[in-house]
């Protein structure tokens, strides 16, 4: 089978985030794609970081309508900050027989040079590319014959905008999908 790997802190998934699976999964070859939860980005701080469990149980309401979608807990037994080479490995030893597209926003593929072991990512694995505006998008971006920009509609959304609005008390119903919504509603989470 051809998986997508959609990895992620998913602090948490918003509806820009399903928008990048669907499209990808409804124009590519890939049979399904995995939303893999990080528990801890190597660039990003812990500060505004929700548990584990509560990424995952987001991830799942999200996407239980989407049948090709799937959510992977693989990095939760993982050594932390979670390196996508250690993963990938964990991953290919698990499923030999699964073929491994990793998915990813245009602002991490200009981080992707200080990646662990970056260059070994690349040379056995097919990157797609979501373009988004970027603080550095006029940075040259990495070009190799791995990496693939699909060509989709821009979404300007992220979770850090929608982490501070939930904090200014400010409606985020639109960029969540409702049972997310509820779900953050339901509580104090990023209060
Ligand atoms: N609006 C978007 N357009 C393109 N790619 C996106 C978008 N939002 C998230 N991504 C990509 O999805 C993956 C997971 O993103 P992540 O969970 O960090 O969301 P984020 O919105 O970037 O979060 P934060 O604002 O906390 O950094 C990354 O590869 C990221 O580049
Ligand atoms: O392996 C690395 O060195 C590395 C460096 C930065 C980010 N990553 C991974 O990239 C994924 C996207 O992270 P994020 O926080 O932008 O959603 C997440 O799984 C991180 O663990 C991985």
């Amino acid at each position: 089978m051809n998986i997508g790997l959609f990895f992620g802190s998913f602090n948490p998934i918003h509806i820009g985030h399903l928008i990048i699976a669907n499209y990808i999964i409804e124009n590519s070859s890939l049979d399904k794609i995995w939303f893999v939860i990080s528990p801890q980005n190597p660039f990003k701080e812990k500060k505004t970081l929700l548990g584990d469990h509560h990424r995952l149980e987001m991830v799942n309401l999200a996407i239980q309508k989407y049948p090709k979608f799937q959510a992977s807990n693989v990095e939760f037994n993982l050594p932390k900050p979670s390196y996508t080479i250690d993963t990938l490995v964990v991953l290919k030893e698990k499923y030999p027989d699964h073929n491994f597209v990793l998915l990813m926003g245009q602002d991490n593929l200009l981080s992707f040079h200080k990646w662990k072991n970056y260059e070994q990512i690349i040379k056995y694995y097919k990157l797609l590319i979501y373009p988004r505006i970027t603080k550095e998008s006029q940075k040259p971006i990495l070009c190799h014959p791995n990496i693939e920009k699909v060509s989709a509609p821009i979404i300007e959304i992220s979770s850090t905008m929608i982490r501070k609005m939930i904090k200014e008390n400010k409606n985020v119903y639109p960029m969540l999908s409702p049972e997310v919504f509820n779900y953050i509603d339901g509580s104090n989470l990023y209060k």
